[in-house]
C-alpha cells in the first residue's frame, strides 16, 4: 500500500500540537445550570468561607468539650440545657461552663461551645438537665467555619471539566455564572457508495452507516458539538462540496472511509484540492487504523478516519480526542504519554481517560514498530481483575461493544505476557 508520510503516534501528536494549539480559545459565560461538562476557563478563587459559620454535623447538644471529660456510662457528667438552636438562625444562646444547647444537624454552633455530643449519648435528667455518658473531644462533630472551603483558596483550576461535584462547589460559593471555553464545532462526514442510511434495508453489497453514529457519539462524549453528520458518495466533487461546506463552520472535520489509497479513496485528493491545505500524515504507525489521513485546511483540522468502524473509533480515541481536549482548553496534561512501559503509562494516562490496572488473561501480540491498540473485556476471576483480549476484524462493530476498554502497547514493546499487569483505558 503506497501510503506516504507514515508517522508514529508520538510524531503525529507533536505535529498536531504544533499545528493547531494556539494560545487563546474563545470563551463564553453560562448560567451554572448549563455548565455541566464544560471546561472552566480561569482559576476560581473562593470569595468566602464554606461554611461561613461553624455548624454541628449531628443532632445533639453543643457543649464545652472539657465539661464532658471523664464522663462515662457509670459516672455521667451533668449539664444544664439553656436553649435550642433553630435551623436557619444564628444560635440565640451561648454555652457557658456546665451548660449545653440543643442543636440539630447543620445548626449553628453556639458561642462558647466547641463540640457536640450526639443525642444518643445523653439522657434527660429532669429540671432542664441532661446526663452525658461519653466524653467529647474538642471539635468533635463540628464543621468549623472554612473547613470545607477557605476564603482565598484556589478551589478550581482553569481547564477543569465541570462535573456535578464542581457545580456543587460553585453553588456553595454562590457563583451562579461561569466562564467556560466554547465547545469545538465538528462536522462528521461518512463516505462510501455502499453506505446507506440506517432506516434503509441494505441491498446486497450495501451496509448501513455505522460511523456517523459512533463518531458523533465519541465527539459528543468528549464535549464537542456536532454541526452535521452526513453521508457522502464516493465522488470527488460531492466530497469536495461537503468538505467546503463543513470548513465554513467547523473547527474539526472528521471524514470516514476513503482514507486508504484505493481508486475511489478521495479523502487525500479532496483535501489537497483546497488552497492553504497541508497533509500532516497519510498513514499512522498504529494498529488498527494505519490508513488514516491527518490534514489541515486553513485553521481547520481534517481527519480521514479509516472506514472500518472499530478502527475509526480507535483512531478517534488515540489521536482525535486528545487534540479535541486540548483545543477545548481541557487541563494541560501532555497529549501523548511518552511511556515505554505499562508501569509508566499508568502514571501518565492520556486526557480525560479513566483506566484500571488488570492482569492480561493471555499473551497479547503486538505489531512491531507500531503502537498496537488491543480491545479487552474486563473480567473478575476469583477476586482478581483480568483483561481478556477481544478478538475480531476491525470491520466488526460488535468487537467494540464487547470491549470495556483497550490497552496501548508501545512500538518498542514486543507484546504482553500472560498475567502481566496492564493499564486498561476504559471506553
Ligand atoms: N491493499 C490494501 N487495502 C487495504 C489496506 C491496506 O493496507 N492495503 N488497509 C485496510 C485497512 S486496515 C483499512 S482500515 C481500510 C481503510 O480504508 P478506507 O479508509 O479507505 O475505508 P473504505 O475502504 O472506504 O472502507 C473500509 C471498510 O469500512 C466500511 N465502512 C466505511 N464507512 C462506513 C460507515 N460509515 N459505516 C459502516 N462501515 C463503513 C466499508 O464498507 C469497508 O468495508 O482499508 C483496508 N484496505
Ligand atoms: O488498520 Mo484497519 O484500520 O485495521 O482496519
Amino acid at each position: 500500500m503506497d501510503l506516504f508520510n507514515v508517522l508514529t503516534l508520538t510524531e503525529i501528536t507533536k505535529r498536531l500540537e504544533d499545528t493547531f494549539i494556539s494560545s487563546l480559545l474563545p470563551t463564553e459565560t453560562l448560567p451554572l445550570n448549563q455548565a455541566l461538562g464544560r471546561i472552566l476557563a480561569d482559576d476560581l478563587t473562593a470569595a468566602e468561607d464554606v461554611p461561613h459559620f461553624s455548624r454541628s454535623v449531628v443532632d445533639g447538644y453543643a457543649v464545652r468539650a472539657k465539661d464532658t471529660f471523664g464522663a462515662s456510662e457509670s459516672i455521667p457528667g451533668f449539664l444544664s440545657v439553656v436553649g435550642a438552636v433553630e435551623m436557619g438562625h444564628p444560635a440565640a444562646h451561648a454555652v457557658r461552663a456546665g451548660e449545653a444547647v440543643y442543636v440539630p444537624t447543620g445548626g449553628a454552633l453556639p458561642e462558647g461551645a466547641d463540640a457536640v455530643v450526639m443525642i444518643e449519648y445523653t439522657e434527660p435528667f429532669g429540671a432542664g438537665q441532661i446526663a452525658v455518658h461519653r466524653p467529647s473531644a474538642p471539635l468533635e462533630n463540628v464543621m468549623s467555619k472554612g473547613d470545607d472551603i477557605t476564603v482565598g483558596e484556589t478551589v478550581l483550576r482553569g481547564g477543569t471539566r465541570l462535573r456535578p461535584q464542581e457545580l456543587g462547589v460553585l453553588s456553595a460559593l454562590g457563583v451562579n455564572s461561569v466562564t467556560v471555553f466554547a465547545p469545538l464545532q465538528v462536522s462528521v462526514l461518512s463516505t462510501g457508495d455502499e453506505i446507506v442510511p440506517i432506516h434503509e434495508k441494505p441491498a446486497a453489497g450495501q451496509i448501513r452507516d455505522i460511523n456517523s453514529y459512533t463518531i458523533t457519539g465519541l465527539v459528543e462524549a468528549a464535549g464537542g458539538r456536532v454541526r452535521r453528520a452526513s453521508l457522502v458518495k464516493d465522488d470527488f466533487d460531492a466530497l469536495k462540496a461537503a468538505v467546503a461546506e463543513a470548513i465554513t463552520d467547523s473547527d474539526l472535520v472528521l471524514l470516514s472511509g476513503g482514507s486508504s489509497v484505493g481508486e475511489k479513496d478521495y479523502t487525500q485528493r479532496v483535501i489537497q484540492a483546497f488552497e492553504d491545505s497541508e497533509i500532516l500524515a497519510h498513514g499512522l504507525a498504529i494498529k488498527p487504523g494505519k490508513p488514516t489521513v491527518v490534514a489541515r485546511i486553513g485553521r481547520v483540522s481534517v481527519f480521514g478516519l479509516p472506514g472500518q468502524p472499530a478502527s475509526a473509533m480507535m483512531i478517534f480515541k488515540a489521536v482525535v480526542e486528545p487534540l479535541l481536549q486540548k483545543l477545548t482548553g481541557a487541563n494541560a496534561l501532555p497529549m501523548v504519554s511518552q511511556a515505554t512501559t505499562n508501569q509508566e503509562a499508568a502514571l501518565s494516562p492520556s486526557l480525560s481517560t479513566r483506566s484500571v490496572l488488570a492482569a492480561a488473561s493471555s499473551k497479547i501480540h503486538a505489531a512491531p514498530g507500531r503502537t498496537t491498540f488491543q480491545m479487552v473485556a474486563l473480567e473478575m476471576r476469583s477476586g482478581e481483575l483480568f483483561a481478556v483480549p477481544v478478538h475480531g476484524k476491525s470491520g466488526m462493530i460488535s468487537l467494540m461493544s464487547r470491549a470495556d476498554g483497550y490497552i496501548q502497547i508501545e512500538p518498542a514493546q514486543e507484546g504482553i505476557l500472560q498475567n502481566q499487569t496492564v493499564q486498561v483505558i476504559l471506553f
